[in-house]
């Protein structure tokens, strides 16, 4: 493996989606010959089909998984298994008009599919015997049916990129067939040895299995851990995400891709907060990998291969302060926990979080006072209810409220010193939008904004327009003046 000469790319699920765009852009475009190497592509499922294997990764609608995990649905699995294979199968015919590669593309997904079936069979049966716990293998079976995804697109790319004269690689880090498991460096190691990335494009799968388990570690938005490992096991130049669109001043969908802008360039702190925010913008640590090997990471739109998009790096200061970003977060829970007897009492705040840690909930933000401490969080409603629970039995003279809200931030490099709050106050107040909480942290890279969730999209509209838009309108008045 040469050092340094080549760049690790994932493509995310919504843009895999497009995959015959995708060859006019990113995968060939103009590239002749030589230019087509030196990248590796790990590409995550189509859109859609990790929802339909596991469940719906916004709405929680069950998937094959979610099917199998709970014992009230019986059989139901099987035929969601069948309906994921119809979906795999109309997939392949959109990707592959010409009979024999689609028979091949329909094969390669026919077996792995129908070999998870009849395992997820056998052990619904064993199960059924009562001394074989199936609680104790649902870890293995999600990460069984994930791998379905990521096994066919990973398939399909590499063989569609052979059908127009690329010498692409197939590399399946699923594991399928395989004795044993590596831990992840060591298994992306062996699969990497022997290629050669000046003469083969490898395409990877975005699942690998391994024995930290991806699922169990990281679970969904996984393929950028497999991405970010990629890149430091093989000594990447730099790391890039090819989104649908470019990473934005805002969400496009909401805000308007006449009103957004695109970011052009951070760093990995700002990066660390989308992440928390659940800005699909990077998984948390994939950024860490990547910030801790020093390798740059860039975010591109798929469909614009001659713009450079957004790098984040670890030491970019910003040429001026100010917000670089609106994003937000709707369902957050604000659990309150108060008691009287805190005052000056320490202790309190580690057995809440060693019940926030016990039921995997997780934290986006906390605020406290006297006798009241508040974490904002997200997970499922259950295991926020099981916290509450163990908080009543540690604490009997304590009370916890539970409340269901947004959170909107303002995440900027630098937001000093320049009036970011009385700003985001009045952007907020001009839209009749009054926030619940607000938190202006001392080190000036966020403020965060609680609001019901009714007003979740008016406020990040009205935050970007405030903060954003009439910053870059400043800045354009005064380009004028000075040129005048
Ligand atoms: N600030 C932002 N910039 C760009 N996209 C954003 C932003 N905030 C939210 N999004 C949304 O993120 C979505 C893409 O994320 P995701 O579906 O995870 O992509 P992929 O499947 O390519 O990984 C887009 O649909 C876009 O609406
Ligand atoms: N397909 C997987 C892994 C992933 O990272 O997907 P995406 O790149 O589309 O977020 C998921 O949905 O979790």
């Amino acid at each position: 493996m040469t050092a340094k000469t080549h760049t690790v790319e994932k493509i995310g699920g919504t843009s895999m989606s497009r995959s015959q765009e995708l060859l006019r852009t990113v995968l060939v475009g103009d590239r002749r010959g030589p230019e087509l190497y030196n990248r590796i592509f790990v590409v995550s499922a189509y859109g859609g089909m990790t929802d339909a294997l596991l469940e719906h990764k916004k709405s929680d609608e069950p998937g094959v998984y979610a099917l199998f995990a709970s014992a009230e649905s019986g059989w139901q699995w099987g035929d969601a298994l069948s309906s994921v294979a119809s979906k795999m199968v109309e997939k392949n015919a959109e990707i592959f008009p010409d009979a024999a590669t689609r028979e091949q593309a329909d094969k390669f997904i026919r077996e792995r599919i129908e070999g998870v079936r009849s395992c997820l069979i056998d052990l619904s049966r064993l199960c059924s015997f009562g001394h074989f716990q199936l609680e104790a293998h649902l870890l293995t079976v999600r990460e069984m049916l994930s791998a379905l995804g990521e096994a066919q697109s990973a398939f399909n790319t590499a063989l569609l990129l052979n059908q127009n004269g690329v010498n692409a690689r197939f590399i399946d880090l699923t594991g399928w067939r395989q004795d044993g498991e590596l831990p992840l460096d060591e298994h992306i190691a062996r699969q990497f040895s022997g290629v050669d990335f000046a003469t083969e494009l490898p395409i990877v799968t975005g699942y690998a299995q391994c024995a930290e388990q991806l699922m169990k570690t990281y679970d969904r938005g996984y393929s950028e851990v497999t991405l970010s490992r990629v890149a430091v096991v093989t000594g990447a130049k730099e790391a890039i995400i090819h989104k649908e669109f470019h990473l934005s001043s805002a969400d496009p969908k909401l805000v308007g891709s006449d009103k957004v802008q695109v970011i052009g360039e951070t760093n990995y702190d700002v990066a660390d907060q989308l992440s928390n925010m659940g800005m699909e913008a990077i998984h948390p640590r994939a950024a860490k990998s990547l910030r801790q090997a020093g390798i740059p990471l860039r975010v591109t739109n798929a469909f614009e291969p001659d713009h450079p998009g957004t790098v984040i790096m670890s030491d970019l200061a910003p040429k001026t302060p100010g917000a670089e970003i609106i994003t937000g977060l709707k369902g957050v829970f604000a659990l309150e926990f108060y008691d009287q007897d805190m005052v000056g009492v320490k202790g309190y705040d580690t057995k809440i979080l060693e019940a926030l840690t016990r039921h995997k909930v997780w934290i986006i933000s906390k605020t406290s006072n006297a006798n009241t401490i508040t974490h904002y969080l997200k997970g499922s409603m259950k295991a926020i209810k099981r916290v509450e629970a163990d908080l009543a039995q540690a604490f009997p003279t304590a009370s916890t409220t539970l409340r269901k809200l947004s959170m909107v931030s303002a995440i900027g490099r630098d937001l000093g010193g320049v009036r970011i709050l009385p700003r985001a106050i009045a952007a907020l107040d001009e839209a009749g939008i009054e926030p619940i909480g607000l938190t202006d942290m001392i080190r000036k890279v966020d403020l965060q904004v609680l609001v019901e969730e009714k007003d979740f999209d008016a406020a990040i509209i009205a935050l970007h327009k405030g903060l954003v838009e009439e910053r870059a309108e400043r800045k354009a008045r005064a380009d004028i003046r000075r040129v005048a």
